[in-house]
């Protein structure tokens, strides 16, 4: 199509203000899916997909919109995650798009991501439309949501439509400014081929799918292509766009989006960023890639049942065909087995990962305390990277170590300013700014080291706030930080799955909590059990889960049958995610104790 009738854009919305309600209606107003279809897709997902052979990956969705103009326009509406810990995707997303629509919730207004992904969108030079939605609830207000807009992110919103995703009123609206406001995309389709993956996913009736985005030329059926990347070449087999549905086309021009299938065998050849281009009359050069993602948390997955390590192996490389964000390799532990040290983006991204594993692969794992990535410089010049405690050098032999930092913005109300004071100051944060961004709106920009974060800050910043804070972060350097690594004793013995590395003016206090709630998270034993908290030879806190007085099944005795062995299964379901270590059962919430130890700070 003539690259003049085509808009790419994208929605870009902090969590929950409506982004993909809002999608479904555009979906729905350009006929790309009736009502009932669109339900159909949800329920059918699974069989459209075996009938079709195609993940439903509606990551960039074609829709033809004929406007008041009477002319038919070609709209690619291009998806962007919403959670911080993805926010590497908003990036790439938006290299493909002009545009992009700026929704934002007329009753919450302005929130942390509402801003970053906004910033992202200027940074990638997209023409932006302000989209203040659900107008038709009750505590929405159009004028402030308008007067936050201006002030927080520093964009006209004299323009900007008043929508209400949920009942369809201004959507019309919506489309009309999508065309006429959103300029359409340059790029030559006579031009040597310039295509730019921006996502790219294994499917197991087609292969490797690639997404991309059309700069330059004409990619085509039939077309033998090379990857800039790393030269490698092959023959695309089919193309096609979503519309949702999948449709096969023939070509894709400069400025149109869609997949295509090639002689790929591996995810891993297709970097996200790169180039692909004609292998006999190639372009001159690579368009700017992405940063490649480094994991940013990490923590160590251990199978319950030492005989399912395999198959935890298995499913780890599975998912990683499909989500290369994701790192692992093997490490084993004294306590645990054998297990994989897992890097992860945030801990969003680790609970999904585990979650998947529990449920897809029906693996019972013990997870190990999430931690960082620390450069370590030891008194003989080496520098280590270590990202597991029990890989920390001996105290002795160390320099310095560097801890990650992050710079965090949280956008909170007046009112709760206090209580996050409080909390970024616990967290060791130093304030980088203060800044009224409404009459009563704050936002507070901090350096945190990353490993405070990974911890609870997230639930806690929600709970003091009460849900009216919002956060968001980037990676900002390393500090300089006397950290220390703090083993854990059951029963006189240190287990080395529960060591964490704390900040040393810390140590104390941490210990102290930490071994508190291990107390109340390990089941009494038919013996006492110590818990103690030690760094290096000494011991700074210690508690005792005093012994079991009685069997519980003493209570049942004689008594229903049927309520003996409904009390046994539930014993035998609290023990499926135990541990046994020397002759203690230790439950795998108590390897996450650390986790858990602000919990008491918030009562
Ligand atoms: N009252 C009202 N509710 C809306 C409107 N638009 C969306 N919602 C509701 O707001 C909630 C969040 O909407 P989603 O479309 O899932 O938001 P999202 O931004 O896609 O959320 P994430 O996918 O989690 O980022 C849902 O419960 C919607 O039904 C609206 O215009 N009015």
């Amino acid at each position: 199509m003539d690259a003049r009738f085509i808009r790419n854009f994208a929605i870009i919305a902090h969590i929950d203000h409506g982004k993909s309600t809002l999608s479904d209606r555009l979906l729905e107003l350009t006929g790309s899916l009736t009502q009932r279809e669109m339900q159909a897709q949800v329920l059918d997902a699974m069989d459209l997909e075996r009938e079709r052979g195609i993940t439903i990956k509606a990551h960039a969705v074609r829709m033809m919109y004929k406007a008041n103009d009477g002319v038919t326009y070609q709209l690619n509406l291009i998806d962007t995650p919403g959670h911080v810990d993805f926010s590497y995707e908003v990036s790439r997303s938006l290299s493909s798009c002009e545009g992009a629509l700026l929704v934002v919730d007329a009753s919450q207004g302005v929130e942390a991501q509402t801003l970053a992904n906004a910033y992202l969108a200027i940074h990638h030079g997209l023409e932006i439309i302000p989209v203040i939605n659900k107008i038709d609830l009750p505590s929405a207000d159009i004028l402030r949501t308008q007067e936050a807009i201006e002030k927080a992110v520093g964009l006209d919103a004299t323009d900007a439509i008043p929508v209400s995703a949920k009942t369809g009123q201004g959507v019309a609206e919506v489309l009309e400014a999508v065309v006429h406001r959103l300029p359409p995309p340059k790029g030559d389709p006579a031009a040597p081929l310039q295509a730019l993956i921006f996502d790219s996913w294994f499917d197991a009736y087609r292969g490797v799918i690639v997404l991309v985005r059309v700069m330059q030329g004409t990619l085509r059926k039939g077309q033998r292509i090379k990857l800039m990347s790393n030269g490698k070449g092959f023959d695309v087999e089919s193309m096609g766009v979503l519309t949702p549905k999948p449709v096969e086309i023939g070509e894709l021009v400069a400025g149109e989006v869609g997949f295509f299938v090639a002689t790929i065998k591996t995810v891993s050849d297709t970097k996200i960023g790169d180039t692909v281009t004609d292998e006999e009359h190639p372009a001159d050069s690579q368009l700017p890639g992405f940063e490649d993602i480094k994991p940013m948390v990490f923590a160590g997955l251990y199978t319950v049942d030492s005989h399912e390590h395999t198959m935890l192996r298995d499913a780890l490389e599975k998912l990683r065909l499909n989500d290369s964000s994701f790192f692992f390799e093997p490490e084993s532990s004294e306590a645990l087995g054998f297990g994989f040290r897992c890097g992860f983006l945030g801990l969003l991204h680790m609970e999904i990962i585990q979650e998947r594993l529990e449920r897809e692969y029906e693996l019972d794992l013990i997870t190990t305390a999430p931690g960082v990535r620390y450069h370590i410089t030891l008194t003989d010049g080496t520098v280590l990277e270590v990202d597991n405690p029990s890989r920390w050098p001996e105290p002795t032999n160390i320099e310095a170590i560097r801890e990650p930092i992050i710079k965090a913005q949280i956008l909170t109300n007046e009112e709760y300013v206090g209580g996050i004071l409080k909390l970024v100051e616990e967290k060791r944060g130093k304030q980088v700014n203060f800044e009224y961004v409404t009459p009563t709106r704050v936002l507070l920009t901090y350096e945190l080291p990353l490993n405070e974060i990974v911890l609870d800050f997230y639930d806690r910043l929600k709970s003091i706030s009460r849900g009216y804070a919002s956060l968001d972060y980037q990676l900002a350097g390393e500090w300089v930080s006397p950290m220390v690594k703090m083993d854990i004793l059951v029963s006189g013995e240190p287990v080395d799955a529960l060591s964490i590395i704390v900040h040393r003016d810390f140590a104390y206090e941490r210990g102290k909590a930490l071994v508190s709630k291990m107390r109340e998270l390990i089941p009494r034993q038919q013996f006492e059990v110590a818990i103690q908290a030690a760094i290096g030879s000494k011991i700074v806190a210690r508690e005792t889960v005093t012994a079991l007085r009685k069997n519980v099944l003493a209570k049942c005795y004689g008594g229903d049958i049927s309520r003996k062995r409904k009390l046994l299964e539930k014993q035998k379901e609290g023990k499926k995610r135990m541990k046994r270590i020397g002759k203690v059962d230790i439950p795998q919430e108590a390897f996450l104790a650390v986790l858990r130890v602000g919990e008491d700070q918030q009562k």
